[in-house]
């Protein structure tokens, strides 16, 4: 070491350890030096008391990754910028988040992957990668220029806020992935069946007399994928999964050993069309919220390890936009600075799992399925000091107001939560704390 003064050392002392990937859960320390993972365990060294984060019944776990966030940037900076998003993103716990592609213009060539790069560095709250899109201009019909963007550092493919609907394409799609190793993340949904409707087509959409979208519309171009996944073997990812139907057809072909991983949102676990507040267009999102059948299924798929990721959809829409009727107003919800909580509830509370299958599927598993676990996604020695220490059991109300977000459209403000993010760590760097927002 000698006379050179590392910044990016810290130790964090007596939490519950808990690194997924590695088997840890166990009280113990973490030192991180030189902005990287040196040690977990019991840890001697002196350490100056600014370099010291006491975090007894804390948990301390890999940074939080979310494979699945609209920062609006470039075009729709009223909405969300990387900067807002990337603030939203640390206060959440998380470390590295993934933008989709379906801003104005498009993502889809290198120099847009480097500008929302670029962006995230100079931000220097958490990673930032991209998706770029999958077929140009998200249209559906020409593959993008995904070997170009590959080249660029892009996380993988997605015409996000639409699904490929033409087969062919979808094959082409799928093969033309392959090559670069990277995932292919489908919005599955038929247009042909969803139409024009903005709710769970069943009992609801008729009492309120909205249109309706049919859970096939998503099962079906699902159970088409994977009959075309089957002989390509692409790195094939099905996006906020949201009914029993997609459940029961990721487990036969996880079961069939057909490559498939999805993901599932906090509103589709905790929400159903019995919960929606009659026309409050924050219930309003892609795909809707459907039974509670639909939640109970989704929530035995994470029991029984057939959900790989758990994502937010974080999608910031303005004001003046939702409150729009709820025919007009956009589709999604914010999310980030919510999420450990509310899966906490869905997750944990119910007693579905227990929180290293939690962090698992916000750390390991989607840094394996974005192909970014050799730097990221565990406390191996040598990875990136990405840590998020949060306090399973402090209690407080979500508060849109509060967040970083430049966005409020979220259905649980006011909702009473456990479960707090204390400290974000990147590279070794305090990014956030709970204690100085
Ligand atoms: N989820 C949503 O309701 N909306 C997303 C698009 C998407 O994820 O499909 C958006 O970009 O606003
Ligand atoms: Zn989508
Ligand atoms: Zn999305």
């Amino acid at each position: 070491m000698g006379n050179k003064i590392n910044t990016n050392e810290l130790l964090i002392k007596n939490g519950r350890v808990i690194d997924p990937l590695n088997n840890i859960d166990s009280v113990c320390d973490v030192l991180i030096e030189e902005g990287r993972i040196c040690y977990v365990g019991k840890v001697q060294k002196q350490m100056p008391e600014d370099k010291v984060i006491e975090a007894s019944g804390k948990i301390v776990c890999p940074g939080f990754i979310d494979m699945h966030v609209h920062f609006r940037e470039p075009g729709d900076e009223e909405e969300e910028t990387i900067r807002s998003g990337s603030h939203a993103a640390v206060a959440g716990g998380y470390t590295s988040v993934v933008c989709m592609p379906n801003t104005d213009p498009t993502i889809q060539d290198e120099t847009s992957i480097e500008f929302v790069h670029r962006m995230g560095r100079q931000t220097r709250k958490t990673h930032v990668y991209a998706m770029g899109a999958l077929t140009k201009d998200r249209k559906g019909v020409e593959l993008s220029e995904m070997g170009l963007m590959a080249g660029a550092g892009a996380a993988g493919f997605t015409d996000d806020g639409t699904g490929v609907q033409d087969a062919s394409v979808m094959r082409k799609a799928l093969k033309y992935a392959s090559m670069f190793g990277l995932v292919v993340s489908q919005h599955c949904q038929d247009s042909s069946l969803s139409g024009n409707g903005v709710i769970n087509a069943g009992f609801n959409s008729m009492l309120l007399g909205l249109p309706g979208m049919s859970p096939l519309a998503e099962e079906l171009m699902l159970w088409r994928d994977i009959q075309l996944n089957k002989s390509i073997r692409a790195k094939y990812h099905a996006q906020h999964i949201s009914t029993k139907g997609s459940v029961d057809i990721i487990r036969k072909a996880k079961q069939e050993g057909i490559p498939v991983t999805c993901e599932v949102t906090p509103h589709h676990l905790l929400l159903n069309e019995q919960t929606v507040a009659e026309y409050d267009t924050n219930y309003k999102m892609n795909p809707p919220l459907r039974t509670d059948e639909d939640n109970a299924a989704l929530k035995e798929a994470v029991k029984d390890g057939i959900i790989d990721a758990l994502i937010t959809d974080h999608a910031p829409h303005l004001q003046s936009e939702k409150e729009l009727e709820f025919l007009y107003a956009p589709f999604g919800i914010i999310g980030l600075e919510s999420a450990l909580p509310l899966f906490g509830k869905a997750l944990i509370e119910d007693g579905i799992i227990d929180w290293p299958e939690l962090v698992a599927m916000l750390t390991c598993k989607p840094a394996e399925i974005l192909g970014i676990d050799e730097t990221k996604g565990s406390f191996t020695k040598g990875k990136w000091g990405d840590i998020t220490i949060f306090d399973p059991e402090e209690k407080w109300q979500i508060d849109v107001n509060k967040f970083f977000s430049k966005a409020r459209n979220c259905p649980f403000h006011g909702w009473d939560v456990k479960g707090k993010v204390c400290y974000t760590i990147v590279g070794g760097e305090v990014r956030y704390s709970s204690e100085r927002d």
